[in-house]
């Protein structure tokens, strides 16, 4: 039986050989790029005359900037105009495949690049963003990429990397009623620090991860650079096999769809396989999480007490006094009722089909409180166009929440969807730090889609255990087209 981790026997089947820094250079199998990190890298290329090396597994899209109402060009905004055209330019030049807004295919970048199913096991994916994580939910080896190693993967399709250790994380048992992945990585956070992962690559198993869906283990890889770790992966297992027949790339290709199946088995973690460190975590204790600070460890169980920082170790007391200064939280008392002004329903996080479901389920024959403005924005066309052809844009519409188009949006503020002023927001997204979300007196509560539904309707922070759910969770995929 392998004792390779996935990480281990990907890492070699990719490597093309060790440089004299001790780091490995490792071929890319795929390239994702936005139009916010790549036109510097585009240029330095362009100064030295190089080409695209391989335009073929290279795949762009638009999303931090895009606006998510108006979306006529040119851009109302002179600096997401610009951004715009230098992409389209770029990938025109290069013949780059580009999921423009005109294509029904434009979205976040985590959420196209699986969705049409680029993303495949075994794979190295790189892209010029933090969260690119995300896609080691289907066991491909995902890594955010800075602007000189954009450079070099545009040039030469091949990237300098150290190798690290891995650390398995395990949730055992079972999620409670409206527990969901959000929560589940908001707690492996909690615990183990937004630190704790630093010189990591975190592997999540156990019977929680294998339960979940593919946007669950998305959501849970996509946040494990928020917990200090270089990237997070999933081993691959039917579940990833049934998402992935359905998509671009292998619904018309059986044939290729089973060939690779075989290479997809051979890549898992052995069952002897050997861990840097391995961490347990009871799933079955978790509840729904909310942040109550400015990182996105700082979270408790909605039910439980935001800590007193003279209770916490000391190197975390005076983070928790700013923080709680800032978002202006007691210690002590749960977040329960702590009111919200903003609910954003979007982000690479939880904007996909079964977030919005989910989402939907509490939505349903309720109405958005009066004092809150609602968005829902879609993470890409597709995840649109499916939740509109079985009616879940009415049923948010028909609440009082705003139906926009795909984008980055309020994760963090790069368009116009801003906070204004203190603004308090529950939010889907991953990150709450000082200043996210377009106001640098905004503040930002990090949780689960059903968590922000629950608050959107009830005008504050919610248990969504007190709300019965409408409707039935339809999450089939044969009846999604992706
Ligand atoms: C704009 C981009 C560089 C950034 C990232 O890398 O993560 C953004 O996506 C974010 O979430 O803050
Ligand atoms: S949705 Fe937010 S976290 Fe994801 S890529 Fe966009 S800005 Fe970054």
């Amino acid at each position: 039986m392998s004792q390779h981790t996935l990480y281990d026997d990907v890492w070699e089947r990719h490597r093309v050989r060790t440089l004299p820094s001790g780091q490995d250079q490792l071929f890319v199998g795929l390239h994702l790029v936005h139009e916010v990190t790549s036109p510097q890298a585009f240029g330095m290329l362009e100064e030295r005359g190089l080409e695209v090396a391989r335009p073929d597994l290279t795949h762009a899209t638009a999303d931090h900037i895009v606006p998510t109402d108006d979306r006529s060009r040119p851009y109302g905004d002179d600096a997401a105009e610009s951004m715009m055209s230098e992409l389209e330019r770029n990938v025109g030049d290069s013949a780059i495949a580009f999921d423009h807004p005109d294509t029904g295919r434009q979205g976040i970048v985590h959420v196209v690049g699986p969705e049409q199913g680029l993303t495949q096991p075994g794979m190295t994916v790189v892209c010029g963003d933090s969260h690119t994580a995300t896609h080691g939910a289907f066991g491909a080896l995902a890594f955010g990429i800075g602007t000189s190693q954009i450079r070099d993967v545009l040039a030469t399709q091949t990237i300098a990397m150290e190798k690290k250790r891995v650390r398995r994380i395990e949730v055992t048992g079972e999620l409670d009623e409206g527990v969901t992945a959000k929560d589940v990585i908001l707690t492996i956070i909690r615990e183990l620090g937004t630190d704790g992962g630093v010189g990591y690559v975190y592997e999540y198993g156990g019977p929680v991860v294998e339960a979940m869906d593919m946007e669950g283990r998305m959501t849970v890889c996509n946040m494990s650079i928020e917990g200090g770790a270089r990237a997070g992966y999933v081993n691959p297992d039917e579940t990833t096999d049934a998402w992935l027949r359905e998509t671009d790339a292998f619904r018309d290709d059986p044939e290729r769809f089973e060939e690779l199946r075989e290479y997809w088995e051979s890549i898992r973690s052995g069952p002897d396989a050997e861990y840097d460190d391995v961490v347990t975590i009871d799933g079955s204790a978790i509840e729904p999480a909310v942040t109550w600070g400015t990182t996105p460890g700082q979270s408790v169980g909605v039910t439980d007490p935001v800590p007193d920082p003279d209770s916490l170790p000391e190197g975390q007391r005076d983070v928790a006094r700013r923080a709680q200064a800032h978002t202006g939280v007691t210690p002590g008392e749960s977040m329960q009722g702590y009111p919200v002004d903003v609910a954003f329903l979007g982000s690479c996080t939880n904007a996909r089909l079964a977030d919005l479901r989910d989402a939907a389920r509490v939505v349903r024959g309720r109405a958005v409180h009066g004092d809150v403005r609602a968005l829902v924005v879609p993470g890409s066309q597709r995840v649109a166009a499916n939740a509109e052809a079985e009616g879940l844009d009415d049923v948010f519409r028909d609440a009082g929440f705003e139906w926009r188009a795909p984008g980055c949006s309020m994760c963090l503020g790069m368009n116009d969807d801003q906070l204004v002023g203190d603004e308090v927001c529950a939010s889907s997204s991953n990150r709450n730090f000082v200043g996210r979300q377009g106001s640098k007196e905004g503040r930002t509560l990090l949780m689960s889609p059903r968590m922000v539904a629950a608050a959107a309707v009830t005008g504050e922070v919610t248990d969504v255990r007190e709300l019965s759910l409408v409707g039935t969770d339809t999450d089939d995929p044969a009846e999604v087209t992706r």
